[in-house]
């Protein structure tokens, strides 16, 4: 049995059961009953993951998966490839945007090479986990070996499970790879059965002409794989998906099958999250969308798995940006859930059953 399986049967159902009773605790705070609408569901969503009705504010890890991809030599990007190991360097000086927003939320970040075509020196924050330098072309061969998928899978995991072991108990997962909207627009196009124009967008910035072109793009590698077996999703990941992605599905599923909960970002990182739902469905409960991306492939992976984002900002830049700024609204769920009066507490009259 490969590892992979042994993590998806550890995938629990999560106590579904607190659902009401974390609901009849809202109710009994001093507000109108499901005023404070979706924070009201964050904390009961953590109420069912956590299997309790004592909440502690998270502790937060984020990884940031970089890989590069065939595809970025065909012209799908607006920036160069060699932009992926340059970002690299930039979080581990702790100057990209995902450090600035994780400073703001105390979250660790810790940064994988999991397949970037440059070799890197050691670093305090930097986790060497390279199962290819790169992936290939996906229009003209699968973008990875099945092995290659799986492997990134299963160092995604092994970031989770060290994460958790050191304390963090709600997981971002980031990425950084020059060329991976396309193929998460590419997995979404044929999870989802949609024409690639209805799921690509700009990524980096690419002009009308360019986004003609990155359509085309997925067209051709959907017709050059259009024999894969959409039940097989370790295969469909392995020919469209990246290393950062599988990896990234790796992590969430491990940390479902930890019982933690983990906050979807932008298409990317949700392409992630959604070959982990196709792989085990059971993982879903546990997953969170910080934000809506600009990227409309998103929004539509997002739907497949019923998640409503919890933030809307016009953001598209991806490396866990927008799930790392969501944090502050998991925060405020839990502090209302924890810290706020009851009607009987304090001495207001309360709605009548
Ligand atoms: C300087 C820079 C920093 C970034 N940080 C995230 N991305 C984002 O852009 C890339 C995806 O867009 P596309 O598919 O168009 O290449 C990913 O690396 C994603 O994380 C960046 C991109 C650039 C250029
Ligand atoms: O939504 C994202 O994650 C995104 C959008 C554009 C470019 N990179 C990432």
């Amino acid at each position: 049995m490969h590892r992979l399986e042994e993590i998806l049967r550890q995938i629990k159902e999560p106590a579904t059961e607190m659902a009401e009773k974390a609901q009849v605790h809202l109710d009994n705070l001093t507000k109108p009953r499901g005023a404070l609408g979706r924070l009201e569901q964050v904390a009961a969503r953590l109420c069912i993951i956590k299997g309790s009705l004592e909440l502690k504010q998270p502790t937060c890890g984020a990884a940031i998966f970089a890989a590069d991809h065939g595809s970025a030599l065909d012209g799908v990007s607006l920036y160069p490839r060699e932009v992926t190991a340059q970002m690299v360097y930039n979080f581990l000086s702790g100057g990209a945007a995902m450090n600035v927003l994780c400073r703001q939320v105390d979250s660790v970040v810790k940064v994988v090479d999991v397949g970037v075509d440059h070799d890197f020196e050691d670093a305090p924050d930097l986790i060497h986990a390279k199962v290819a330098r790169g992936t290939k072309s996906f229009l003209r061969e699968p973008a990875m070996t099945r092995e290659e998928a799986l492997d990134a899978m299963m160092a995604g995991a092994k970031v989770a499970r060290e994460l958790i072991d050191s304390g963090c108990d709600l997981l971002i997962p980031g990425e950084m790879g020059i060329g991976n909207t396309t193929s998460s627009s590419a997995l979404a196009a044929f999870f989802l059965q949609k024409n690639p124009a209805e799921v690509t967008g700009r990524g980096t910035g690419l002009d009308d002409e360019g986004l003609a072109r990155k359509v085309d793009y997925i067209k051709g590698a959907l017709e050059l794989h259009k024999d894969l077996n959409p039940c097989d999703s370790v295969g469909v990941l392995a020919a469209l998906g990246g290393l950062e992605i599988a990896a990234i599905a790796g992590y969430a599923l491990k940390a479902a099958s930890l019982g933690v909960p983990v906050i979807l970002d932008g298409i990317i990182s949700t392409a992630g999250g959604f070959v982990a739902c196709r792989i085990c469905p059971e993982a879903l409960p546990y997953f969170f969308s910080g934000h809506a991306s600009v990227e409309k492939g998103q929004a539509a992976m997002l739907k497949g798995m019923a998640l409503e984002p919890l933030l809307d900002l016009d953001m598209r830049l991806g490396e866990g940006t927008g799930a790392a700024l969501s944090v502050a609204v998991v925060r405020a769920a839990v502090a209302i859930f924890n810290e706020m009066a009851t009607f009987e507490s304090a001495g207001v009259i309360g709605h009548e059953d």
